[in-house]
C-alpha cells in the first residue's frame, strides 16, 4: 500500500491545497466530460431524421448506438487505458482521450454529411462490412446496413475509447486533487454537470438540426467543435497538473507496470462486489434509458415529444441531487448505505413502471417514478466512484477504475440487446412500435437491482469486517488507514 500522494512542498502551499486552484482544475476536467455527454446522445433525438435523410431504420440506429462499447469491450482498449493512465499519469492521458474523442467524433460527423454519401468511401463500405446475423457476429456491423450508419458506427466506437478513457482520468484526476478535502462533493459536480449535458441535447439537438436548410449533421458539427474546446480543456489542465507536480504533489505511478498488479486488483473480493454493483445498477440505467422514451408512450399513448418531456426530469432531476449527495458522503460517509438504498429506490421504479403505470397511465404517478430514479441515479454514482479510492492502492487507481468500466461496459453492450430481444419475446405478433408491453422489461431491469441490493448488503458487511471506511467521511479513511488493512490482508495471507 501507498502512503500519501501529498509530499511535503518546500516553495509553500501546493496549488491543490488553493481552493481556487483545485475547483478551477475541475471545472477543466468536468467541462470536457460534459461535452463528451454531450457527444454521446447527440443523435438520439435525431433518429426520424435521420431515417429520412440518411435512409437510417431502427436496426441501423440501434447497431450504431450499442457501437460505443465495442472496442473498449472486445479489444479490451479500456485495460490499456488503465494500463496507461497509470503508467503515464493523468496530464498525459487526458490529453490522449480528449485527441482519441475528437478524431472518433470527426469520423462520425463526417459519416452523416451530404458529402460522404456522394464519396468513394460510401461505394466501398456499401460493398464491404456486410456480416451475417449471425450469433459470433458481436460487432455492430450488419449486411445491408447503410454505409453512412456503418462509417458512424466506426467513428462511435473510436470515440467511446476515448471517452471512458477520459472518464477513468477525470475520476483519477479528481482523487490527485482532492483527496483528503472534497472529493465526493467535486465527483458529484462533475456527474451533475455530464447529466445536465444529457439533457442539453434532448432539447437542442432537434432546434439546431432543424434549422432551414434542415440537416441531420449540423449538431454533431456543434458537438464535434464542443469536443475540440473539450480537448483545449484537457491541455489547459495539464498545465495545472505540471505546475502541481512540480510543487511534489505526484501522483503515484506504477513503474514499472506488471500485470500482476491487475492480479492484485481482482484477486479482491471488495473490487469484485463494488464491479457487479456498478455492472448490474448502470445496466438498469443507461439501456433503460435507450426504451424509456417508447415505454412511456406505449404506457401513457404519449407523442415522442411528451414523453421526451416527461423523461427530461430525470437527468436533470440526478444532476440536483447528487452535489448534495457528495457533501453527504464527504462529511458524514455512510457510503454502502446510499448504494443500498440507491438500489431499492431502482428496484420500486422498475416495479412501479412494470405494473402500475399501465394499470393506471397516470402521468403524476409516472412522473413520480422518474424523480425517485432520478435521485436512485445520484445516490448511487455519488456514493460509489468517491468509494474506489477507499479500497484500492493509490498507484494502481487508475487500472481500478478502467477495470470496473470495463466490466461495466460489457453490460452496457450486452443489455440493450437483452432487453431488445426481451421486449420481442414478450409480445409475440406485435408489429406497431406503440403497443408494446414493457412489463417483462422492466422486470428484468428490476431484477438487476435486487441482484444490486444483495451485493450492496455484501459490500456493507465486508467492510463492517475488514474496516475498509466505506460508511466513514472521506478524509477519515485515508492511506495510513488503507495500510493497516493492507497489513492485517498480508498477515491473514
Ligand atoms: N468521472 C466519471 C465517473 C463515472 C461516471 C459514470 N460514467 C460511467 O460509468 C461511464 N463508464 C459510462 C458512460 C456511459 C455513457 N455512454 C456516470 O455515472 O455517468
Amino acid at each position: 500500500m501507498t502512503t500519501s500522494n501529498i509530499k511535503a512542498n518546500p516553495l509553500g502551499a501546493a496549488l491543490c491545497e488553493k481552493k481556487w486552484a483545485r475547483w478551477t482544475a475541475l471545472a477543466l476536467l468536468a467541462s470536457a466530460m460534459f461535452f463528451a455527454y454531450i457527444f454521446v446522445d447527440i443523435l438520439s433525438p435525431l433518429q426520424e431524421l435521420l431515417q429520412e435523410q440518411r435512409g437510417w431504420d431502427p436496426v441501423a440506429y440501434g447497431h450504431f448506438a450499442g457501437s460505443e462499447p465495442f472496442l473498449n469491450v472486445f479489444v479490451f482498449f479500456l485495460i490499456f487505458a488503465g494500463i496507461i493512465l497509470d503508467k503515464m499519469g493523468v496530464r498525459f492521458t487526458a490529453v490522449l482521450s480528449g485527441a482519441v474523442m475528437v478524431a472518433g467524433g470527426s469520423l462520425n460527423y463526417y459519416a452523416v454529411t451530404q458529402g460522404f454519401q456522394d464519396s468513394a468511401v460510401a461505394v466501398f463500405l456499401t460493398e464491404n462490412l456486410n456480416l451475417p446475423s449471425a450469433w459470433w457476429n458481436v460487432t455492430p456491423f450488419y449486411a445491408g446496413m447503410p454505409a453512412s450508419a456503418k462509417l458512424a458506427a466506426i467513428g462511435f466506437m473510436i470515440f467511446g475509447c476515448g471517452a471512458e478513457m477520459a472518464g477513468i482520468t477525470v475520476s483519477r484526476g479528481i482523487v490527485k486533487w482532492f483527496k483528503g478535502k472534497e472529493m465526493a462533493l467535486a465527483m458529484g459536480v462533475e456527474m451533475a454537470i455530464a447529466r445536465v449535458g444529457v439533457a442539453v441535447v434532448v432539447v437542442g439537438a432537434p432546434v439546431i438540426a432543424s434549422i432551414v436548410p434542415v440537416e441531420v449533421s449540423r449538431p454533431v458539427a456543434y458537438a464535434v467543435l464542443l469536443l475540440i474546446i473539450g480537448l483545449i480543456c484537457f491541455i489547459t489542465y495539464g498545465f495545472m497538473d505540471k505546475k502541481l507536480d512540480s510543487q511534489g504533489v505526484q501522483e503515484e505511478k506504477d513503474d514499472p507496470f506488471r500485470v500482476r498488479d491487475i492480479g492484485k486488483i481482482l484477486r479482491l473480493p471488495i473490487f469484485w462486489l463494488v464491479a457487479l454493483l456498478c455492472v448490474l445498477y448502470y445496466s438498469a440505467i443507461f439501456p433503460f434509458q435507450k426504451y424509456a422514451i417508447n415505454m412511456l408512450q406505449c404506457n401513457l399513448q404519449f407523442s415522442a415529444k411528451d414523453a421526451g418531456l416527461v423523461f427530461f426530469i430525470f437527468p436533470l432531476g440526478a444532476a440536483a441531487v447528487t452535489p448534495f449527495l457528495g457533501h453527504y458522503l464527504d462529511k458524514y460517509g455512510k457510503g454502502a448505505t446510499m448504494l443500498i438504498f440507491g438500489a431499492v429506490l431502482m428496484i420500486l421504479c422498475h416495479l412501479t413502471f412494470a405494473f402500475i403505470v399501465p394499470a393506471t397511465q397516470s402521468v403524476i404517478v409516472t412522473l413520480t417514478a422518474v424523480v425517485v430514479l432520478g435521485i436512485s441515479f445520484a445516490l448511487v454514482p455519488a456514493a460509489l466512484w468517491p468509494s474506489v479510492p477507499k479500497l484500492i492502492d493509490e498507484k494502481l487507481i487508475g487500472s481500478a477504475y478502467a477495470l470496473i468500466f470495463w466490466i461495466q461496459n460489457i453490460g452496457l453492450y450486452a443489455f440493450p440487446m437483452i432487453i431488445g430481444s426481451v421486449l420481442v419475446a414478450s409480445n409475440p405478433g406485435v408489429t406497431d412500435p406503440m403497443k408494446y408491453n414493457y412489463t417483462v422489461p422492466m422486470c428484468v431491469f428490476a431484477s438487476c437491482g435486487v441482484a444490486a441490493l444483495l451485493l450492496g448488503f455484501a459490500l456493507k458487511a465486508l467492510d463492517a469486517k475488514k474496516g475498509y471506511g466505506l460508511e466513514k467521511p472521506n478524509h477519515v479513511a485515508d492511506d495510513a488507514e488503507k495500510e493497516l488493512i493492507g497489513a492485517a490482508e498480508s498477515m491473514e495471507e
